[in-house]
């Protein structure tokens, strides 16, 4: 590998809707980073200019490739990262994609003994209502969970809950609102080590962004 290319930073980025805000708090940083990319089918996008090479990966596998170690740093939210509990640095709240998780059920709903819940998130889920001293039956979904209770295969589900306009539309109500969710900066254990100088340069630059916003 040539001694350029071993200085660059290899960046998960979650395609989709964290991505266009990660990539525009960037671009505020400073890093000319070309809009071009928000809707790239590209899956390695080469950022000399800035020193980093961005992985377009699914958000849920950002963790992965970090702590695995074949992207430096990466970009997640905190629903993803609380469920998928690997070992990596969290380093940055980023304030971006900010939703909240919630219990939702529907509009008329009553109490029930052991509910049936239907969530992405089983290990949160689990251990939420675990806390509580709840019995429930989890049900692991991969989209549109809010389904669930309205066909009858969940009595709950625990999703994100962003406008609520995925509720009201379909007759569901916020039971409870139990984490508020923003994307975070996270890094890879020896990463964070060996590329210390460079990361830590992102880090006060995407944190400086941030303070001047609030
Ligand atoms: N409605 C929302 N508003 C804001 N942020 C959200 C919302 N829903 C999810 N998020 C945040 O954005 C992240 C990625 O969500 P997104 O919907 O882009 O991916 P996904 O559904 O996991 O992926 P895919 O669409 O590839 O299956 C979530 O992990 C969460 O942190
Ligand atoms: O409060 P709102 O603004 O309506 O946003 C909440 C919705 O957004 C997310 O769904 P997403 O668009 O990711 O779809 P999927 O989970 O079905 O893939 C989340 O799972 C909710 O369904």
């Amino acid at each position: 590998m040539s001694e350029a290319k071993k200085d660059i930073l290899k960046v998960a980025m979650p395609k989709g809707r964290i991505y266009k805000q990660a990539s525009k708090l960037f671009r505020e940083a400073g890093l000319p980073i070309p809009s071009d990319f928000d809707d790239t089918r590209k899956l390695i996008i080469e950022l000399p200019e800035v020193g980093m090479e961005f992985i377009m990966a699914k958000p849920v596998d950002v963790p992965t490739y970090v702590e695995y170690g074949v992207a430096d740093i990466g970009i997640v939210g905190k629903d993803v990262l609380m469920e998928e509990n690997k070992d990596v640095y969290e380093l940055l709240d980023l304030g971006i994609a900010k939703c909240r998780m919630s219990v939702i059920g529907l509009g008329d709903w009553k109490p029930v003994i052991n509910p049936r819940v239907a969530t992405k998130y089983p290990n949160v889920a689990s251990q939420y209502f675990r806390e509580l001293g709840q019995q429930v039956e989890v049900i692991k979904l991969n989209g549109s969970i809010e389904l669930a209770p309205l066909i009858g295969l969940a009595d709950r589900i625990v999703d994100m809950v962003e406008t609520g306009q995925t509720l009201r539309e379909n007759g569901l109500v916020e039971m409870q609102s139990i984490f508020p969710i923003t994307s975070r900066l996270i890094a890879n254990r020896v990463s964070y080590r060996m590329k210390n100088e460079a990361i830590q340069s992102l880090c006060d630059r995407l944190q400086d962004t941030i303070a001047a916003k609030v």
